[in-house]
């Protein structure tokens, strides 16, 4: 497992570029037939992906962790981006193709990824857990797109919010996917904070070619990644978390912290920004 340290924001503000990737882009999220994650101190999340290919994937025991099983203190969620899948639960086969999630509760014991066709890919998001909850298999009709942004402004956007206590009950998590509609770039500027929460973003459906240029550090203090496709950004609680790209794309966002509640940003005006 990758591990990443906590930042602080007076350090930060003296990174130079390959500093700033170093800790906060995850460059290889998806690599065929590996299951990869990264361990953030930043409130204990670990994301990444699995890639099965032709066999099945385990989740195993890491020592960054030093539990018998995965899921033994922490909860996970499976987000399938591409191809069709399942994710086998302590024996139970949640069948997935993109949009779909499954959410795995503590203390599940096994866990693991599979693709018959070689198509699939699971992106993965997980928190320390204080309680277990069931395991529960999310598909994309069943959650409610919420339309934010105008072309105007070119943030026309619709997420959907996977995890957020409603359809999924969970401990820390909250998790959704929000796609940019066509020709809008911009995702989440106005900008924000939330001090409360650590946030990571997932960016894909981005061509090859494309680039997207993330926006981290406070909010007078901004810095940027050049990220592209299949590739995460850890943003502490600290850090705004914005982006505008050269062409459509798409996000899966998770965060996990102090509180369980969306709405809970502070957000930024415009004239703040530095
Ligand atoms: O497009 C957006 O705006 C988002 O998706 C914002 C995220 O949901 C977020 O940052 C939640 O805190
Ligand atoms: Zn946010």
């Amino acid at each position: 497992m990758d591990v990443r340290y906590s930042t602080n924001p007076a350090e930060a503000r003296g990174y130079d570029t390959a500093q700033l990737r170093r800790h906060y882009l995850v460059e290889n999220v998806f690599v065929p037939g590996e299951l990869r994650l990264t361990y953030s101190h930043e409130d204990r999340v670990v994301l990444g992906g699995a890639m099965p290919g032709a066999g099945p994937l385990r989740l195993e025991p890491d020592d960054a962790l030093r539990t018998d099983h995965f899921c033994e203190r922490r909860e996970l969620a499976a987000f399938c981006v591409g191809g069709r899948g399942a994710v086998n639960c302590d024996g139970n086969a949640y069948p997935v193709e993109r949009g779909d999630l499954v959410y795995v509760g503590r203390g599940t014991r096994e866990v693991s990824f599979h693709s018959d066709d070689g198509s699939a890919r699971f992106y993965l998001a997980s928190a320390p857990a204080h309680r277990e909850l069931p395991t529960t298999l999310v598909k994309a009709g069943d959650v409610t797109p919420i339309e934010l942004g105008a072309t105007e402004s070119a943030n026309a956007r619709t997420i959907r919010r996977y995890i957020d206590g409603t359809l999924v009950q969970s401990c820390q998590l909250m998790m959704g996917w929000t796609q940019l509609a066509p020709g809008s770039v911009w995702n989440t500027m106005p900008a924000h904070t939330h001090l409360r929460r650590t946030e990571c973003y997932f960016y894909f459906d981005l061509d090859e070619d494309a680039r997207l240029v993330h926006i981290l550090g406070e909010p007078d203090e901004t810095r940027h990644l050049i990220v592209r496709n299949e590739q995460a950004v850890i943003s502490p609680a600290w850090s705004v978390h914005s982006g505008a790209a050269t062409g459509s794309y798409s996000f899966i966002w998770f965060m996990a912290g102090e509180n369980y509640r969306f709405d809970d940003m502070d957000h930024i005006a415009m004239a703040d920004l530095r």
